[in-house]
């Protein structure tokens, strides 16, 4: 799928811009904040309907503004497909082929992004928070049903601290209830952790061979995926809720002590290994970042295998950032299929052939323009 038009209204320093992209490598060249980030964001927003770098919906809208608006014609399976989103003081509204969606979740997925940017390498840097986060989006992204799910889980989460709070204090004596959600939590979790372990299943196949390749066959990936009960092989759903049942009864004091679900999804992690070391504690910056750069690849191949559409890749300042050999590798991966998005101060630094190739566009000052309409 490609963005063959972009709109924005009233959107960070944007302040009304309709742009046209080719399918292939988009080169944005501008100065520092002059609004390069802002239209990565923006297709991300577009996309997953909150952005990766803040979770205030208002920080989208411009200073004076009450609203801002993303329009976006994605081209998809042979057809343009329309798709707006609207983010105001009261809430976001999305529509897709003009149609409201009722709900965000049946909204995400309709387009398809990956964003790669220089905070990414916290993914195997970063606290376990960073790499749930990644997990839910990605699924999210290709599984409506799993974001339900996992509405539904926080909600019950939310309800069981509530609850347990209130048998902290003695202001609850009566047990039942915590009984009531604890079982519906973990059926919950156990749906969740299902699909979690698939996800990291497929990630790990895709990204092996990225990284054996990047590495210049030196290393191999494994992912596991680290979860608060005894992970069963077979993955039967019954099977996992008892687990979890049997985890619950485990702990149950010391959750009513502390107040807080001790155990579940939301406490989960993933561990990278190179040659069998964990690359969080042992590996150099480089092998850091191949990792970082072998997950977010892979997820190309992975949205591809189930959705039979390409996603659109966004790399916001990163680049530049990437070695040479890295940079090619990129390249022959995204090459004449993927449209993929560069963000940049400078040229310099980026592989000749790529900007041969690519559509250049020049930012200043939010205002976009591209330089060959230009000349
Ligand atoms: N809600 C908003 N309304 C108006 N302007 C905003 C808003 N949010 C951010 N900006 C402005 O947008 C500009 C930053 O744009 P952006 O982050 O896209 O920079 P950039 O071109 O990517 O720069 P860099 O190369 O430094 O990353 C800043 O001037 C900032 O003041």
């Amino acid at each position: 799928m490609f963005i063959k038009e972009l709109k924005l209204t009233h959107y960070r320093n944007y302040e009304t811009q309709t742009v046209q992209f080719e399918n292939k490598v988009n080169v944005i060249l501008g100065e520092n904040a002059q609004g390069k980030t802002n239209m990565m964001e923006a297709i991300y927003v577009l996309a997953m309907a909150k952005s990766h770098r803040t979770s205030n919906d208002k920080d989208l809208i411009r200073w004076d503004q009450e609203y801002a608006k993303i329009e976006g014609r994605i081209q998809k399976h042979n057809s343009t497909v329309p798709m707006q989103l609207v983010i105001s003081k009261k809430g976001k509204k999305a529509k897709v082929n003009h149609i409201e969606q009722q709900k965000l979740s049946q909204y995400v997925g309709a387009m398809n992004v990956i964003m790669f940017a220089p905070e990414d390498l916290n993914l195997v840097k970063g606290n376990p928070q960073v790499r749930r986060k990644f997990i839910d989006m990605e699924i999210g992204q290709v599984s409506a049903v799993y974001l339900h799910e996992l509405s539904r889980y926080q909600k019950l989460l939310q309800q069981r601290n509530h609850y347990l709070k209130g048998l902290q204090t003695k202001r609850q004596t009566d047990r039942t209830m915590l009984e009531v959600l604890t079982s519906q939590l973990s059926e919950t979790a156990g749906k969740l952790l299902i699909k979690r372990m698939q996800f990291v299943a497929q990630l790990e196949k895709w990204a092996q061979p990225i990284h054996f390749g990047i590495s210049r066959g030196l290393e191999t990936l494994t992912i596991q995926y680290k979860s608060s009960i005894e992970v069963l092989e077979e993955q039967d759903l019954s099977k996992i809720i008892a687990a979890y049942l049997e985890k619950f009864d485990k702990i149950k004091e010391k959750e009513i002590e502390r107040g807080v679900t001790l155990a579940g999804p939301h406490r989960d992690d993933l561990v990278f290994f190179v040659n069998g070391r964990d690359v969080q504690t042992f590996g150099s910056q480089g092998q850091q970042r191949t990792t970082a750069l072998s997950l977010k690849l892979a997820e190309i191949d992975l949205i591809y295998d189930e959705i039979g559409e390409y996603p659109i890749l966004l790399l916001d300042d990163v680049l530049s950032e990437l070695d040479d050999f890295r940079q090619s590798h990129l390249l022959n991966t995204i090459q004449g299929k993927v449209q993929t998005f560069v963000t940049t101060t400078s040229v310099e630094g980026i592989d000749h052939q790529t900007l041969k190739d690519a559509a250049t566009y020049y930012v200043v000052n939010g205002s976009l323009a591209n330089m060959e309409e230009q000349e």
